[in-house]
């Protein structure tokens, strides 16, 4: 026996060792005719917070009474011009985040959207330099709780009018639950989840801000952070001597609000040493131009990627039950040849 089995045999059992935080679920995934594929659903159990959950081991969940908050509270960031935002870090504890991160990578359908625009006159392809997927509609519309048909949100009829360049799908009940979490801690409604998939330190989103009219005047766009950390860089628009670089790590919630999109650009820069990761914004859009410009920038009519655990990477997707009609039509098709040879 070599001396690491020896050793092995004599070291106490790991009794302590926390179980692995399980998000399987007996929930029916989500289905929807815009959702290339079912989603699959988080436990109904399942408890969004900052603090891991004390009773994993037998022990009491931690309270106030132990002199400690329930809940982690933000760090207020208003100490620059025109600056309103609050950081929560964390918002989710770490192994929550981590095995929501996980399960976010594998389950969700993600895109790699390409698209034209005229640069000084001349037509240029952009190539979104990130993974991206997108949910929700509009505060005109809403979803059928059962059927997913899309009504108008006043009259309750169907609603496909102004929906000619996009097919908006409803959050499915995995975003759904974090939604209402992130609505209830930041006091704010949204009807829409933007996902972002940084796959290494080369896929970024340069200077922008989220400031189109169909947001509204001084939105609030709360932003989560799963997986590996990266910066967060910012700089006023017009005081060009204010700049910001944030940290955001696993389970962060950074939230924005204010004139912080109207008078400041934010960016996530490429980073060699980077790793992957998820970003989540929540976002409220009032009109139907909102639902088609977010539908055709992070979703677009490219395919579909998902990821491919043997692989460890996103791969073009292709449904196996339109592979397979195609297959059975092929086979007919050589079976009809067959027959008129004889
Ligand atoms: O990944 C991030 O933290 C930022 C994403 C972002 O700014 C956006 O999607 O508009
Ligand atoms: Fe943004």
């Amino acid at each position: 026996m070599s001396k690491r089995h020896i050793t092995a045999f004599f070291a106490p059992v790991a009794r302590n060792k926390k179980p692995r935080l399980d998000l399987s679920s007996s929930i029916p995934p989500s289905i929807h005719p815009g959702y290339p594929f079912p989603i699959a659903s988080l436990p109904a159990t399942l408890r969004f917070s900052t603090r891991p959950k004390q009773d994993t081991d037998g022990g009491e969940p931690k309270s106030s009474a132990d002199g400690e908050p329930e809940e982690i509270g933000p760090l207020v960031l208003n100490d620059k011009p025109d600056l309103d935002m609050l950081h929560f870090h964390p918002f989710l504890h770490k192994e929550l985040a981590r095995e929501l991160y996980l399960f976010l990578r594998r389950e969700l359908p993600f895109y790699r959207v390409t698209y034209k625009i005229k640069r000084e006159g001349i037509d240029t392809t952009v190539n979104t330099p990130r993974y991206t997927s997108l949910f929700g509609v509009d505060a005109t519309s809403i979803f059928h709780p059962d059927t997913g048909v899309l009504l108008d949100a006043k009259t309750k009829l169907s609603a496909k009018h102004g929906y000619a360049t996009c097919a908006p799908r409803p959050i499915p009940q995995c975003l759904r639950s974090l939604l209402e979490h992130v609505e209830k801690r930041t006091n704010s409604a949204y009807n829409f989840l933007l996902v972002n998939y940084y796959a290494n330190g080369s896929d970024s989103i340069s200077f922008h801000s989220d400031d189109e009219s169909f947001l509204g005047e001084n939105p609030t766009i709360a932003s989560m952070t799963l997986g590996s950390t990266r910066d967060f860089v910012m700089k006023h628009k017009s005081l060009l001597e204010q700049k910001l670089s944030l940290p955001l790590a696993q389970g962060d919630l950074l939230v924005m609000k204010g004139t912080t999109q109207s008078r400041w650009l934010h960016s996530v820069p490429k980073r060699k040493e980077a790793g992957p990761r998820i970003n989540l914004t929540f976002r409220h859009a009032k009109t139907k131009a909102g639902t088609a410009n977010y539908y055709r920038y992070n979703v677009g009519t490219g395919p579909v990627y998902r990821w491919d655990e043997e692989a460890g990477e996103m791969r073009i997707w292709t449904d196996e039950r339109e592979k397979r009609k195609e297959d059975i039509g092929k086979k007919e098709e050589g079976e009809k040849v067959l027959e008129g040879d004889s």
